[in-house]
This record gives structure tokens, sequence and C-alpha cells, in this order.
């Protein structure tokens, strides 16, 4: 766990880039700090690992003061990635990513080896390994990035906007990547960026910092969108909360018929009990129609949402996870979930604890939006 408690940073020209921030970063989950540039989200995560020191408050680390603990010592124990990777440009890749354990004194052998596990656990071909930066896509630099901030097995990552220098397709493949790692590694990650979209598909928790380094609000990504705290994190959400919600309610609880027939149309099935489209209800050798999949063990209700969109049976077919037909969601069915989902208040508790800065944040920021 990682405290902030009452922490402020006063540049040298008086520029307050962080003011009175109060939050926890819970061990081995993704916290997100989003928020508009100059809020101060680089400033708060560098204040971590020392890059700089708060003027006021204090920063724990598991109940230690990290200013108790000497710079090189505790970054050993937090691996850093940055925009556009900062890779050492003179350095192959594999002595790139061995750079800590090199610094710990590991040898060398030991360091490689390490080095090309990592590679490929980032989805890198080891056949990169004896390249230079520079002969590298962005895209895959960021990946470099990554298992070079992961090669002594640090406990916590502090990623500082690592995917903003590359273009749309690439950072989606990327923030799946990181999701993918963390399942496994389950770091406690600290992660800036500017784009809330980012933070809401990365982060198990959110921070939403506004200009003037105050937390607008703290809450995980259902809740910020359910229940944003003022207007401006509602502005900075931006449009579609009712639907983006819908993302973070599992499909899982949609009543299924089994039947492929539903009124006026059939699902249609190859040989591998795989759907290939709808036909209308009779029409034996008809052309077959749009359709839309969801995997009811692990998709969303807003892709049952989006599968049923698609078809001109509105109804969502089901699937398992090898594509086979698992059963058809009515519009009825879809109908009462949606209405379930518009009407179900989030416990109350909870939201209270989310939905307002911890103690000493933005007074002027804890009111749920009218
Ligand atoms: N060394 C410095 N001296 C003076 N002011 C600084 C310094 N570094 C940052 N600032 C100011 O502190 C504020 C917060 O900066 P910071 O880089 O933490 O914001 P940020 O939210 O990460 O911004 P961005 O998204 O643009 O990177 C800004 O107003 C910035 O101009």
């Amino acid at each position: 766990m990682i405290t902030f408690e009452g922490v402020t940073k006063r540049y040298g020209d008086g520029t307050v880039a962080v003011d009175n921030l109060s939050l926890q970063v819970p061990t081995g989950a993704v916290t997100v700090f989003v928020g508009p540039s100059g809020c101060g989200k680089t400033t708060s995560l560098r204040m971590i690992n020392r890059m700089i020191d708060p003027s006021e408050g204090r920063i724990l680390l598991d109940d230690r003061d990290v200013r108790a603990i000497d710079p090189p010592t505790l970054r050993r124990g937090i691996g850093y990635v940055i925009q556009q990777s900062g890779l050492f440009p003179h350095r192959k890749i594999v002595d790139n990513v061995a750079t800590v354990p090199y610094l710990l004194g590991w040898d060398k052998k030991k360091a490689r080896a390490r080095a090309m596990e990592l590679l490929e656990r980032v989805g890198l071909d080891p056949a990169l390994a004896g390249r230079y930066p520079f002969q590298l896509s962005g895209g895959q630099q960021q990946r470099v990035g990554v298992a070079r901030a992961l090669a002594a097995d640090p406990p916590v990552l502090l990623m500082d906007e690592p995917f903003s220098a590359v273009d749309p397709v690439v950072r989606a493949s990327l923030q799946e990547e990181l999701l993918r790692l963390q399942a496994e590694l389950q770091k406690t990650i600290v992660f800036v960026t500017h784009d809330i979209d980012e933070a809401i598909k990365l982060g198990d928790t959110v921070a939403v910092l506004r200009v003037g380094g105050h937390l607008a609000q703290i809450a995980d990504p259902a809740t910020l969108l359910a229940e944003p705290a003022d207007d401006f994190v509602a502005g900075f959400l931006g449009k579609d909360r009712g639907i983006r919600r819908l993302s973070f309610i599992p499909a899982s609880k949609l009543r299924l018929s089994t039947g492929r027939e539903v009124p006026g149309w059939s699902v249609a099935l190859d040989e591998d009990d795989r759907p290939i489209g709808w036909r209308a209800s009779g029409d034996g050798d008809g052309p077959l129609r749009p359709f839309g999949v969801f995997d009811p063990a692990q998709d969303s209700l807003r892709a049952a949402l989006d599968a049923a969109l698609l078809a001109p049976s509105g109804c969502a077919i089901a699937v398992d996870p090898g594509g086979r037909f698992a059963g058809v969601v009515t519009r009825e069915t879809l109908d009462e979930a949606l209405g379930r989902a518009s009407g179900e208040a989030l416990d109350p508790a909870r939201s209270a604890a989310h939905a307002r800065p911890a103690a000493g944040g933005d007074p002027d920021a804890g009111q749920a939006a009218g």
C-alpha cells in the first residue's frame, strides 16, 4: 500500500503542483492518476520514488515514510516506465532490459537470461534482443520499457504516460498486454495518463485530479461513471457514461433461451455449432443476416447489448469460450437487465467512500452531481 498523507509540492517559483493530496494506492492493483495537463500527475508519481520530494506531507510505502529510505534502495523496489520508453540508444535490447540486474551485481549470464524471459513475457520476439532501440517500432520500444522496469521483479511499478506516443491500435494492444501481465503478476501499479478512457480501462481505482493539484474524486471506474462527484469530473468523463458503465456489469446473469428460434428468426449454425448468422423463420435456404455474439462467462452487459443491436432479430447470441452456440438472449431479457442496471443503486456505504476524496482532499469536490 502506498499512502499520500496531506502531500503538497510547491516548486521554487511558487507553483503549487500538488495541493494537500491524501489518497491510498492499494497493493497488487492498478491505480490511475488522470487529469488535464498540468494537474500534477507526474509530480505526484515522482514523489513516490523520490525523484521529487514533497514540500509538505508524507508518502508511506507499506507504512514507511519514503524519505527514510535512501533513493537507490527505494528505487530498486520500484520499476519506472516513461513515455517514449527512455531506452539507452547505444545498448542492445537485451542489455537495456538487464540494466537493473547488472546494477544489482547479477552475473551477466543470469541477467541476460532474465532479460530474455521478460522479452517473451511482454510479447516480444526474442530475436529482437540483439537489436538497438532505433531498430524497433514505437510500440516494441514501449514493451521493452515495461520489460526493463520488471527486470528486478519490483513490487511497485510507476508508469508515466507509457503508451501516449504510439498510435491508437498499438496503444490498445499495449493496454491489453498490461492487463494480461497484471493478472499474472499483481504488482502495485501507479499509472499516469491524461486519457480518461485509458484510465477506465486499466484502473482498479481511478484518481481524477484537477489543475492546481487537487483530488477531484477517487473511485473504481464503475462508480466514477455512475456517480461523478461534480461537474468537473462529469465533464472530464465525457459522453456516454451510461453506456460505458454497462461494461462493468457482467453478462453472466442474463437468462439464456437454449433454443435457436425467436419470433420471426432463427440462428444458423455451421457443422461445429458455431453461429453463422440469423435466418428468417421458414426460409430454409434464405440469406444469412448479420449477427453478434457474446460470451456470458467473460463479457459484459455492454457486449450483449451490442450483439443484440447488430442482429435483425434484436436478440443476442451467446457462445461458449470455444465460440459454439450456447443460447439466445431475448429483447425482453435484455430490457429487464438494462432496467435493473439503470435502477441499480450502488451500495451507499461503498459509493460514499469512493465518491469523496480522502480527508484533506479538495473540500469542494465531494458533492454528487445533481
Ligand atoms: N520543475 C518545475 N518547476 C516549476 N513548475 C513546475 C516544475 N515541474 C512542473 N511544474 C508545474 O507543476 C504543475 C504540475 O506539473 P506536472 O508535470 O506534475 O503535471 P501533469 O499533470 O503531469 O501534466 P502533463 O499531463 O502536461 O504532463 C504544472 O503547472 C507545471 O508547469
